[in-house]
């Protein structure tokens, strides 16, 4: 079992410190990038500020993104540490759905290289 916790984007990420930090950590963030309820909304790039302040703070932590990740908006959330993509419409609506997560899956590996 992996304990992970998410972060709504009206939450500020500073709540989350206590949870990774403390005698029985979580080991994954959720940064939500959509309020959560449904697929096919628009990527907030605002949340990107969350994801950089946790990878500074846990280099080794798995910081996840949900909402919005396609091929359009992947290079930001990687380039901002993100590891974990949960990714709907751009996968399931591409008519080639592998070409999509090998294309995400590529944009964060680069951005794990040059960080
Ligand atoms: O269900 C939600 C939020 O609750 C969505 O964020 C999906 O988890 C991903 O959908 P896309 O945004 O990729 O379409």
């Amino acid at each position: 079992m992996r304990p992970g916790v998410a972060l709504k984007p009206g939450t500020s990420v500073e709540e989350v410190y206590p949870l990774v930090e403390g005698a029985n950590p979580v080991e994954m963030v959720l940064v939500m990038t959509v309020e959560p309820g449904f697929g096919g909304q628009k990527f907030m790039p605002e949340m990107m500020d969350k994801v950089r302040s946790l990878r500074n703070r846990y280099p080794s932590l798995d910081i996840e993104v949900d909402g919005g990740l396609g091929p359009s908006t992947i290079a930001e959330a990687a380039s901002a540490g993100a590891n974990c993509i949960v990714a709907g419409s751009s996968v399931f609506g591409a008519p080639e759905p592998a070409h999509v997560i090998s294309l995400m899956r590529k944009s964060v590996e680069d951005a794990q290289k040059n960080s």
